[in-house]
């Protein structure tokens, strides 16, 4: 089998490999990918720093075009990619088409945000001085991305930085080197220099390791864990570097008695368990009125009776496996946990056999569970899911923001009273209202608030405050 190279200097390199395994069936090799080492992500780094002075000088007509020709390539080839998506993180092949499409949209966001790059010019407070506000790259960019968005994360990442005109070193999750590989090579063949974006694949306590203990990164930007994240803040406090953490979700829902059952219902079901639950912005906590409770329980596990857990590549397939083995033992023992805890197991919690091995676990859904729980407290990101029964929509509200997290939060309800309110009053940096709290847009800001997120915002224009310096020049012409 061929190895999908590390890219570093703009060469293809590495002789050691790793198997990239389907979750869907444990015997289907997605592709040999090279597992790089501390060396490699030091000679990765040096090449981004030797090529940062002319990318950041490079105009803005290379940058587009770069970025452009890089979204066209990968809306025309969605199809294969989203294949390659499905197959290696287990994402049904709808969804992983939809996340393909959602990279090539955020490369032709950026494509567009290098035309319109801007500053300002504002008069001194001293006559005859003129002041300029101008952003500057910050310089060599880590970039370390989970494994359940393996193209759109690193996209809306990678875009950025190099739109505003930083070099890259890039980091994916060793579960999904297969879509980070794909838009490296496109990338790489749209004709950025050597250097610039620089690809080492490999292992978190390595890779990610030296990355964090290098002193020539100006700047990480991480996703994925809480423990993880933390230890980027403290290397990069310790290095005297900028960091972007987006880290996990415990999202509330909450269901008031004057929803719309049907709306509650597809919003709830698709919070909690599309992408196997394996969504930072998944709602695992339902916060349900007393006068619609029973309804909607009921109505939400007829819903899940209906939703085929199966093979990501096969049509009709509604869930796909959980991401690895590890993830579903963590599934399983919070299943436990919440058996254990007291809350009803209303629906779920077996795995399933199905055609090939793979990693597959029903939908499973709690009642009866409080917000102490450690169900409701710790993020489980499987899909497993639990109601919590509300007096009224002010103990709810104190439900929902009673959490270490602070990512996205949703409210089903006919109300434009609650809702207004609601969207005023949620601890979340993303608010829904009657939608579900995971899928987001691509050309606005994401982010959350409290353990969820650290630094400015991801996505969007916002995203120019993590990936650009601001200077401030004063001129005596
Ligand atoms: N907020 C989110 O979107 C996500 C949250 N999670 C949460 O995290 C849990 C564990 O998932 P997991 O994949 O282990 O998350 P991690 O935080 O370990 O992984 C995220 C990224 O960090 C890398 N990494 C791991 N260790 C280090 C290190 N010491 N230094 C630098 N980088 C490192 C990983 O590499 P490698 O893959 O090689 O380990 C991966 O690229 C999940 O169950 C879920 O609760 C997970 C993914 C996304
Ligand atoms: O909900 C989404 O669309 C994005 C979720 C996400 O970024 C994540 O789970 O890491």
């Amino acid at each position: 089998m061929t190895i999908y190279q590390n890219l570093i200097a703009g060469e293809w390199v590495g002789a050691e490999a790793s198997e990239n395994i389907s979750p869907s069936n444990t015997g289907d090799v997605v592709g040999l990918y090279a597992t790089g080492n501390a060396e490699d992500t030091k000679a990765a780094i040096a090449a981004a720093k030797a090529a940062f002075p002319a990318w950041a000088r490079s105009g803005i007509l290379e940058r587009h075009a770069i970025l452009k020709k890089t979204a066209d390539e990968i809306l025309a080839r969605k199809e294969e990619l989203g294949k390659l998506l499905a197959r290696e993180e287990g994402k049904i092949l709808p969804e992983a088409i939809g996340e393909v499409t959602r990279a090539a949209q955020i490369f032709d966001f950026f494509a567009g945000e290098a035309l319109r790059l801007t500053g300002e010019i504002v008069p001194s407070a001293r006559p005859g001085i003129t002041v300029d506000i101008t952003r500057e790259p910050i310089g060599v960019v880590g970039i370390i991305t989970p494994w359940n968005f393996p193209i759109a994360i690193p996209a809306w990442k990678i875009a950025p930085a190099l739109c505003y005109g930083n070099t890259v070193v890039f980091k994916p999750a060793e579960l999904v080197p297969g879509c980070a590989w794909a838009i490296v090579d496109i990338l790489h063949r749209a004709g950025l220099p050597k250097g610039v974006l620089n690809l080492v694949m490999g292992r978190g306590s390595v890779v990610g390791q030296a990355m964090l203990d290098s002193k020539d990164l100006s700047g990480i930007t991480f996703t994925g864990s809480t423990g993880t994240g933390k230890r980027v803040a403290l290397a990069s406090i310790e290095h005297n570097r900028k960091f972007q953490l987006e880290m996990g979700g415990k999202n509330p829902m909450i269901v008031l008695d004057d929803a719309d059952l049907s709306v509650a219902v597809e919003a709830a079901a698709n919070s909690g368990f599309f992408s196997t639950g394996q969504r930072c912005t998944a709602s695992s906590r339902l916060i349900v009125t007393e006068g619609i409770h029973d309804k909607f329980v009921a109505a939400l596990t007829e819903k899940l009776k209906t939703l085929n857990v199966d093979d990501a590549l096969k049509a009709g397939t509604h869930i796909g496996p959980v991401v690895d083995e590890r993830q579903l033992k963590q599934d399983t023992d919070y299943i436990e946990i919440g058996q254990k805890e007291g809350a009803k197991l209303a629906f779920g919690g077996e795995l399933v056999k199905r055609d090939t091995p793979g990693f597959y676990l029903q939908p499973t859904l709690f009642t009866e569970a409080n917000n102490d729980m450690r169900i409701s407290r710790e993020e489980i990101f499987g899909p497993v899911v639990s109601v919590i029964r509300a007096k009224d929509y002010d103990e709810a509200l104190v439900i929902a923001n009673d959490t270490p997290f602070g990512l996205s939060a949703g409210i089903a309800t006919t109300s434009l009273k609650y809702a207004s309110h609601f969207k005023r009053n949620s601890e979340a940096g993303m608010v829904m209202v009657n939608l579900p709290t995971a899928g987001v847009d691509f050309h606005v800001p994401f982010g959350g608030r409290k353990a969820s997120s650290f630094g400015p915002r991801e996505q969007g224009k916002y995203a120019a405050e993590f990936f650009t310096v601001v200077k401030t020049a004063y001129t005596l012409p």
